[in-house]
């Protein structure tokens, strides 16, 4: 596998090796021990989740405050998505910054996006299964959140039709918010 770090430090894209015969093709979405090394630190992912969205959905923009902060390690199982993360770790460099990346069945490519960043993406093809390991529970009592549209963030989401949102994702508060 091929894993290269993002401008956002601690932020990694990773492309499995993609063994292709004449039956279709083989890879390894995850394997802990390369994992591991590949990106520096150990993890220790616990729950795995799998959302399925129409197109134009914007599931964003999430995360869950300490002691339930999440790493997540995010991919498309089918379709295709703009996946965003955002640095909101205090005292970082690159605080406020968002890095966006496509990532689709076609690419199979993932985003590992490590605690202290806001997580979100768009379905920019109907029916798109998006699946994620998280290194910690879910706990709705922690669960936070910003406003996928904030002037400040100004997130391009690669929507050019309706957008879908939950009732809760409307209500998110601004960015500003979280200083
Ligand atoms: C995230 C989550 C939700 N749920 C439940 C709560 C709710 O009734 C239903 C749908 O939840 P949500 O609307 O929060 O689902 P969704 O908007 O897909 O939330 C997810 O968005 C992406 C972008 C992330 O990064 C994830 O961490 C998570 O926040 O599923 C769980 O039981 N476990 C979980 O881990």
């Amino acid at each position: 596998m091929k894993v290269t770090e993002t401008f956002l430090k601690g932020c990694f894209i990773i492309e499995p090796l993609i063994y292709k015969d004449n039956r279709g093709c083989f890879f390894e979405s995850f394997n802990h021990q390369k994992f591991e090394k590949a990106i520096g630190q150990k993890i220790n992912f616990v729950q795995d989740n799998q959302s399925f969205s129409k197109k134009g959905v914007i599931r964003a923009l999430h995360m869950q405050r300490e002691p339930y902060a999440q790493a997540k390690l995010v991919r498309v199982i089918k379709g295709r998505v703009l996946d965003v993360a955002v640095d909101v770790r205090k005292g970082s460099l690159t605080y406020g910054k968002y890095f966006s990346i496509e990532l689709s069945e076609e690419n199979n490519t993932q985003l590992f996006v490590p605690k202290g960043f806001l997580h979100g993406f768009s379905t920019i093809e109907d029916n798109t299964i998006f699946a994620y390991k998280c290194d910690n529970y879910y706990n709705k009592d922690f669960e936070y959140g910003v406003i996928y549209n904030d002037k400040d963030l100004n997130i391009d989401w690669k929507i050019d039709d309706d957008i879908i949102l939950s009732d809760k994702d409307k209500e998110l508060p601004l960015f500003e918010m979280l200083l």
